[in-house]
């Protein structure tokens, strides 16, 4: 039985916190906080082709782009490369963008460390020391003392490197100390360790030290881990001279929340990666976190307006997909393949379109992002991050008659009334049952061309007099299969004149059952799109289409589409 029938023989409960005073569940986040993305470190480390020279420059030119401003490069002491990439990067950072680097508390790792930013504009210096019982038994066999001893030694080993050397001078430090394993070490201890090494290090309110505090591993519910880093906050000394970072990985699958929560509870910084990349199952991802807030109608500072372009570098780069169903980015996320979820966003976009119309017409708003976003199953307007509408409704065998609809008035502008719907819908179904996939909005407006709008006739001369007041005659000629048939019929309007000549042309009888219509496109290039459904001898009713500049024309095509097929 590899599955234990009790588990806590083997697994321990991790503890909560006594925190009766906690603050941060009735807190709400208005801000965004400061970004560190960690992808070209954290990411890379954890991939199992890391990234060449060239995909981290790809990947670093990105994530200018979107916006952050602090950057983890690399692990300089690790290999050439990450040295070599450093250095290029320290020559090319744009003059606002912190580069960031790593190095364990070893000597020889750290003088290497700080050689790879000889010559930067602004730089951080990361060291990471575990801290957890767990890591200082196993790992380093260490006590607490001696723990303490080795972060304040290397600690001030980097202030003698960076901001007290001369040669440096030209570079502005920061200075950002990760005790590793946070979320599983013992607060008191995290309190002392860090105080010893803000000693060591000696801040300023200007030149605030990092505190970054890890979920190395995440360990428990998010509600623990913020109420970890509330009781930081609240202890540490000083904490106007400390930025409080949090680096949430996703083990439990909660690292987002542990990220918003932390932020609630107190801390500036969250360090993550695009779409979660990073050690096991990733750390946080960046993409969820900033487009929490921006569905919130919080500036998040980085911009995603090019989803796709991100998603493409991020994929080249960490040779991993991208899930299609991550939060935000991921293809299926703006799609909808269900009938119910697709009748409502159709009536969620008619909807906004009338709110923004009479919004725009009565000069109340500018601009049509002015109205406040409510739309059925999606809580993000799929333009704000260069998605189309056209890929928001897609269509299987699960899609009702909106889905099909959708894609006719997106591709070809024509409103289908509910009848029209209704019976298109049936044949979208059976047409996807049979390929047994999803269907192209290109195989959808073929069907529908087929089934709607091509007849085997051409429309000849005709006209249609006045008889008197109530009848009209309709006198022209069709062709169909290779003859030509000379129509004439009485009625009392264009389209009555009309049926009535196609009966008795065809020894048939034709009877209008529906008739909708309306304009598409504007101004001089207005057309009219007319929808009939008619019944011939009684069979079953057909619906037609035309389309023609003249709405008498467009009549007479949309019942010559339907008649064909009973012929
Ligand atoms: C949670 C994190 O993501 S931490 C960052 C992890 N990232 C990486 O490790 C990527 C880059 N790492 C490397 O290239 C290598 O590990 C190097 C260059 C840093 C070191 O390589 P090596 O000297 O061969 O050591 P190795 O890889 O075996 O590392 C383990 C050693 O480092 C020690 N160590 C681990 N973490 C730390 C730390 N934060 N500070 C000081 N020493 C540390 C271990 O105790 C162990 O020491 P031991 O050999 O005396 O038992
Ligand atoms: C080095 C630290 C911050 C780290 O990557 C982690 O704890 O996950």
């Amino acid at each position: 039985m590899p599955m234990l029938k009790d588990p806590s023989i083997k697994y321990r409960k991790f503890p909560s916190m006594n925190l009766p005073n906690r603050q941060w569940p009735s807190k709400s986040l208005d801000k965004a906080p400061r970004w560190l993305a960690t992808d070209l470190r954290d990411g890379n480390q954890s991939l199992p082709d890391p990234m060449s020279v060239a995909e981290k420059e790809l990947y670093f030119a990105k994530l200018v782009e979107i916006g952050y401003k602090e950057i983890e490069v690399a692990f300089p002491s690790a290999s050439q490369i990450d040295f070599d990439f450093t250095r290029s990067v320290v020559a090319k950072a744009p003059d606002d963008v912190w580069v960031q680097v790593l190095s364990p508390c070893r000597e020889e790792l750290i003088r290497r460390t700080i050689e790879s930013l000889k010559g930067a504009k602004k730089a951080i210096v990361h060291l990471y020391l575990a801290t957890s019982e767990c890591f200082r038994r196993i790992v380093f066999g260490m006590s607490e003392d001696e723990s303490v001893q080795l972060a304040v030694r290397c600690t001030k080993l980097v202030r003698s490197l960076t901001k007290e050397d001369p040669s440096n001078a030209g570079t502005e430090w920061q200075y950002e100390f990760s005790p590793e394993t946070f979320s599983d070490t013992s607060p008191e201890f995290v309190v002392r360790i860090c105080e010893a090494v803000k000693n060591a290090w000696g801040p300023s309110e200007d030149n605030k030290i990092i505190f970054n505090l890890p979920a190395t591993v995440e360990m428990s519910t998010p509600n623990v881990y913020a109420d970890q880093i509330e009781y930081f906050c609240t202890n540490i000394s000083e904490r106007n001279k400390i930025c409080v970072s949090v680096h949430p990985h996703n083990d439990r699958g909660c690292a987002v929340a542990a990220s918003e929560l932390a932020q609630l509870a107190g801390a500036d910084r969250v360090e993550g990666c695009l779409f979660g990349n990073g050690e096991r199952t990733g750390n946080v991802d960046l993409v969820t976190l900033a487009l929490n807030l921006y569905t919130q109608g919080v500036s998040p500072n980085v911009d995603f307006s090019d989803i796709i372009s991100v998603i493409k570098v991020v994929e080249q780069c960490n040779k991993i997909p991208v899930p299609d169903r991550a939060p935000y980015g991921g293809q299926l996320v703006v799609s909808a393949f269900s009938g119910s979820h697709q009748d409502a966003i159709k009536k969620g976009f008619n909807d906004r379109e009338e709110i923004v119309k009479a919004a725009t017409d009565s000069g109340e708003i500018s601009t049509p992002d002015a109205v406040k976003w409510q739309l059925p199953y999606l809580p993000l307007d799929p333009k704000d991050i260069g998605r189309t509408y056209e890929a928001v409704i897609r269509v299987n065998s699960q899609s009702g008659k909106g889905g099909a609809a959708w894609i006719i008035l997106t591709q070809l502008g024509l409103d289908l009334p509910r009848g029209l719907q209704i019976a298109f819908s049936k044949i979208v179904q059976r047409e996807a049952e049979v390929v047994g996939r999803e269907l192209k909005g290109s195989e959808i407006e073929a069907l529908f061309r087929k089934e709607y709008i091509s007849n085997g006739f051409v429309l000849k001369e005709y006209d249609i007099v006045r008889v008197d007041e109530q009848s009209r005659k309709f006198v022209g000629s069709v062709e169909f299969d290779g003859r030509e048939i000379m129509l004439s019929g009485v009625g009392n309007g264009p389209i009555s004149s009309f049926t009535d000549a196609l009966s008795n042309g065809f020894g048939v009888k034709v009877e209008v059952w529906d008739y909708k219509e309306h304009a598409i496109g504007q101004g001089s290039n207005v057309r009219a799109s007319t929808f009939i459904e008619i019944r011939v001898d009684g069979k079953e009713k057909r619906w037609g289409v035309g389309i023609h500049e003249d709405v008498v024309q467009a009549s007479i095509l949309s019942i010559l589409s339907s008649f064909a097929a009973f012929l």
